[in-house]
């Protein structure tokens, strides 16, 4: 796929200039009387301007006009499945399992109509909180740019590629890569057919690479992996342009004449970035026992509490399997914290079928959950060669300390609940003897 430029570093500080307006970027300073070219400069502000400076986040845009200049915003209802009403439903604590989600065939559904809400908690008033959604769709958003007041998106294509204009450039993003849209930052997205993917979204604060504490300097996602795009614009005058934003969990839109993305340079240290999951460089034991998944950290949304985040994202990836006098598969497990996860491609470890690429499951809070009777079986009686485990497989997990409700959506409209799902474990045998 042709592709376009990026610049590398998790978080750095970044200078872009769309190559048609050179010295675009002012010297020396923030706020020009004048800016070259004509431009407007705006602040972008990802955090308190007096956050301390490890978490002090914000970019200057050089644009063709500031942001301001559009029409009030009225409510949008062409998104009706996508909500922040966590009690719809009565609370569920059953493990949960949903086949693949729809993707619509008729009609032309675009990724903002095409959000749907599957769980969260929290409340974006509070900024505390966070909120699961898929996208399915069909169709580019045509005129019409969306961002998202509450927090951060982050994407995960799961079938077809995202080709996303951004205030910051340009990004592209297939199955088995991932995005980062932060609070605020404008964005489109084009796609080419059916597409699906999840969203991440949190409240509390940005997503941080994880600590490596003794693994050292390097491994997991290393920073020189992330992608942030250059400066690129458009000037383009339209009858009509939508903005999209998502306030306070609902959506509204305002119309302009213009299009949102005539950032022709900016700097700083707040904008969007995309990371090939391919690239994780994955550690994992060598000797006997099974790591808990943490050490598949992706990026991390932290909360106060020290290690306790709002949401982890974790992956599953290819790689060795070495363990000795092992049960390799994941445990059994009752978590005080909520597991939802996905899958990209191919098949998940603990589970022989019924979890599918494009489908979900939820194992909420001291929910127990585990390998089935197929993957225990093999497993307790495999002969424990180094074996390559995954090939070919993306699962992952949005591991979160809050305890999430289901939507009515999820629970019930999307009809894929699996409702067979607690079966899997039923068959699993009895083996307790004192002595032969
Ligand atoms: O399948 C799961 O539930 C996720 C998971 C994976 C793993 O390797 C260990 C614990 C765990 O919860
Ligand atoms: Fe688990």
């Amino acid at each position: 796929m042709s592709d376009y430029k990026y610049q590398t570093g998790f978080g750095s500080y970044f200078s872009s200039e769309d190559p048609r307006c050179p010295n675009s970027l002012p010297e020396g300073q923030n706020s020009p009387q004048k800016c070259a070219y004509g431009l407007y400069a705006e602040q972008l502000s990802g955090s308190a301007f007096t956050a301390p400076r490890t978490e002090n986040t914000k970019s200057w845009l050089y644009r063709i006009r500031p942001s301001v200049i559009h029409e009030p915003f009225k409510r949008y209802e062409e998104a009706v499945h996508l909500t922040r009403n966590w009690d719809e439903q009565h609370p569920n604590p059953n493990q949960m399992r949903w086949n693949p989600f729809e993707i619509p065939t008729s009609g032309k559904i675009d990724f903002v109509q095409g959000l749907h809400t599957v769980c969260g908690a929290g409340d974006a008033r509070s900024r505390h909180g966070i909120a699961i959604h898929v996208y399915l769709c069909n169709s580019s958003m045509e005129n019409k740019a969306m961002y998202n007041s509450d927090g951060d998106f982050l994407i995960v294509p799961q079938q077809g590629i995202l080709d996303i204009k951004t205030e910051f450039g340009r990004l592209k993003i297939a199955p088995n890569q991932i995005c980062v849209i932060q609070q605020g930052i404008r964005f489109s997205v084009d796609v080419n057919g059916p597409t699906r993917g999840y969203i991440l979204e949190v409240y509390d604060n940005h997503f941080k690479l994880p600590d490596l504490g003794p693994i050292g300097a390097n491994g997991l996602a290393n920073p020189r992996d992330f992608e942030t795009p250059t400066a690129w614009f458009e000037d383009k005058e339209v009858d009509e342009y939508k903005i999209i934003s998502k306030f306070q969990g609902a959506l509204f839109i305002a119309k302009q004449k213009h299009s949102p993305f005539d950032v022709v340079a900016w700097h700083g240290n707040y904008a969007p970035f995309r990371y090939d999951l391919s690239k994780f460089m994955v550690i994992n034991s060598v000797s006997f026992d099974h790591c808990d998944p943490s050490i598949f950290t992706v990026l991390t949304c932290p909360s106060s509490r020290p290690g306790t985040a709002i949401a982890d994202f974790v992956i599953f990836p290819p790689r060795w399997s070495v363990q000795e006098h092992t049960f390799r598969p994941p445990y059994y497990h009752r978590n005080c914290m909520s597991e939802f996860m996905g899958l990209i491609l191919g098949r998940y470890e603990a589970k022989e079928s019924g979890f599918l690429p494009g489908g979900a499951s939820l194992h909420s809070m001291m929910t127990p959950h585990g390998p089935d009777r197929n993957c225990f079986e093999g497993a307790s009686n495999a002969v424990l060669k180094a074996e390559r485990i995954a090939d070919g497989t993306q699962a992952f997990m949005f591991e979160s300390s809050l305890s999430m409700a289901v939507t009515k959506w999820g629970e019930e409209t999307c009809q894929k609940l699996d409702k067979s799902y607690y079966e899997c474990w039923q068959s699993l045998q009895k083996h307790f003897k004192i002595s032969d």
